[in-house]
């Protein structure tokens, strides 16, 4: 399977400088350890993580906006730490969850759009505008008043991704954004993230998904294991998961 990529992107981080950094960043539940050990400075347009059930991919991409803060290390986004500065790392990187029904939380999907920003206090005009525009743009503005638990899981995704992007976030991390949908839908989230502007990064078991992207990452048993564009780091996962 191979998603279409409609037109070349245009992304630019913010600031490429900057990005988010994880400083001998380690993760433990309880006495278990899940990752170990990662310095990295993620930067590029486009990063896509891919890795083993359990390698502890989820565990990463929830690091990366403050969702889990690090055992030991620390994880800096544009230099703000997670652990201390969670309100503003959470507005610079918006969280797209695997299921949308862990994100969709009022029962109308204008209303669901609509929380984050009420969150923020952005006045109710503004609020209307921009949840508006978003809905639009993900073809969901016929849905607006309708209850957001009736639409289907590619629309429920749709509508999650709305509901994050509608607070302009500078970076977006998407876990497994595609494995609950059918192909078409997976598509239509491919296209999405393909045409954001933000910078984005990719948890997936999807490989497709990672064609023309910047920069990929492969976790194996919570370690670094390969940090290389998509080509080589698809070989490295695949020679990994044969010798298994
Ligand atoms: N909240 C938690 N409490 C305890 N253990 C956890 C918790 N979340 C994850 N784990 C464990 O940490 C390890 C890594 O989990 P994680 O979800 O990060 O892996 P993953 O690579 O995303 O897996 P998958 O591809 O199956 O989604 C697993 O062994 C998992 O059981």
């Amino acid at each position: 399977m191979r998603f279409g990529r409609p037109q070349p992107r245009s992304a630019a981080v913010a600031d490429p400088a900057r990005g988010i950094e994880l400083r001998g960043v380690s993760h433990r539940y309880g006495d278990r350890a899940v990752l170990d050990d990662i310095d990295l400075h993620l930067t590029e347009a486009r990063i896509g993580v891919i890795g083993a059930n359990g390698s502890g991919k989820s565990t990463f991409a929830r690091l990366l906006n403050g969702l889990v803060p690090p055992t030991t290390g620390q994880v800096l986004v544009d230099g703000l730490d997670t652990a201390t500065q969670l309100r503003e790392v959470r507005r610079r990187v918006g969280f797209v969850f695997q299921d949308p029904d862990a994100q969709i939380v009022y029962p109308t999907v204008a209303e669901d759009a609509a929380y984050g920003l009420e969150n923020q206090g952005v006045p109710a005009d503004e609020r209307a505008e921009r949840v508006a525009e978003v809905l639009d743009r993900y073809g969901l503005s016929g849905h607006a008043d309708h209850p957001a638990h009736l639409l289907s899981g590619g629309q429920k995704q749709l509508l999650a991704i709305a509901g994050v992007l509608v607070m302009r976030p500078a970076r977006v991390v998407f876990d497994e954004p595609t494995t609950l949908l059918d192909l078409v839908n997976a598509r239509r989230v491919a296209r999405v993230i393909d045409e954001l502007e933000q910078q984005v990064i990719v948890v997936t078991h999807q490989l497709d998904l990672l064609d023309g992207f910047d920069r990929v990452l492969v976790v194996d048993g919570g370690r670094l294991v390969e940090d290389a564009a998509p080509g080589p780091a698809v070989a490295a996962y695949r020679a990994l998961m044969e010798r298994r």
